[in-house]
């Protein structure tokens, strides 16, 4: 008997310490990082990964990197609206843009949102999966029901969507407010800058004592290849949508 405990919890040791850490920084602000926020929960359990959210502030990352949203190139953002349609489908994300999508990108901005996120992140118990959760419904409300993400009213409707209740909501906006939490989202912002991140989302991957990045929610192929694992498409659960 002691002998059975020993080994299940050896193998429980091992199987966990030998997963490889992928790291995914993003911003809800970002469509592209929602397709790839959702192609890495699915593949959390299809790839022997430790999932680690990094939400971030893309805007402090452009500035740092000293490069410009794509959507303030009118080509670009072009380009981006009718890559965003075809890409929902495929990535199976009901991506739709928000009416005004400059407006909700670069006039009101998710400063407050990923405060808020960041918030979530420091109040969050392991496994109750509270980053995840909250990041989808912001995601939601910007990315698929043209809904606003500034307002802490808005903050609030995302927050109980996610499975918080009323007190810890409030709890969570105060929190967000706070100087730490301030100072917590540049910190996680200045950690993607030192990875030379010029976009979202940028997914950083340990392994083999290598540190591998990737910008983008196009390159899961060639992740797979370099941390070793399979890639069989966005919806692994489908493979027939393969990339
Ligand atoms: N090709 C990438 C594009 C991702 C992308 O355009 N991300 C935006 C934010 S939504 C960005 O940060 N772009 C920086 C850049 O293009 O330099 C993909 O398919 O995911």
């Amino acid at each position: 008997m002691i002998l059975i405990i020993h080994i299940r919890i050896h193998t429980y040791v091992s199987m966990s310490s030998s997963r490889k850490v992928v790291e995914l920084f993003y911003d809800v602000v970002s469509p592209y990082s929602w397709l790839a926020f959702e192609v890495l929960c699915r593949y959390r359990n299809v790839w022997n990964i430790e999932l680690k959210f990094k939400p971030a502030y893309l805007a402090g990352v452009m500035h740092g990197s000293g490069n410009r949203p794509p959507g303030m190139v009118p080509n670009k953002f072009h380009y981006m609206t009718t890559d965003l349609k075809r890409l929902s489908n495929y990535f199976g994300v009901h991506l739709s843009p928000p009416s005004n999508a400059f407006e909700a990108m670069f006039e009101k901005g998710t400063l407050n949102a990923m405060r808020f996120v960041t918030a979530v992140a420091e109040k969050e118990k392991e496994g109750d999966m509270l980053v995840e959760r909250v990041s989808r419904e912001l995601w939601k409300r910007i990315w698929s029901t043209d809904q606003d993400i500034t307002q802490p009213a808005s903050l609030t409707e995302a927050g109980l969507k996610a499975g918080l209740s009323a007190n810890e909501v409030e709890e969570i906006l105060t929190l967000s407010k706070s100087q730490p939490i301030k100072d917590k989202l540049k910190s996680v912002t200045e950690e993607a800058l030192e990875h030379k991140c010029f976009g979202f989302p940028c997914t950083v991957c340990y392994v083999n004592g290598k540190t591998e990045v990737f910008f983008g929610s196009d390159r899961f192929e060639l992740m797979a290849y370099c941390i070793g694992e399979k890639w069989v498409g966005p919806q692994p659960a489908n493979p027939t949508a393969k990339m």
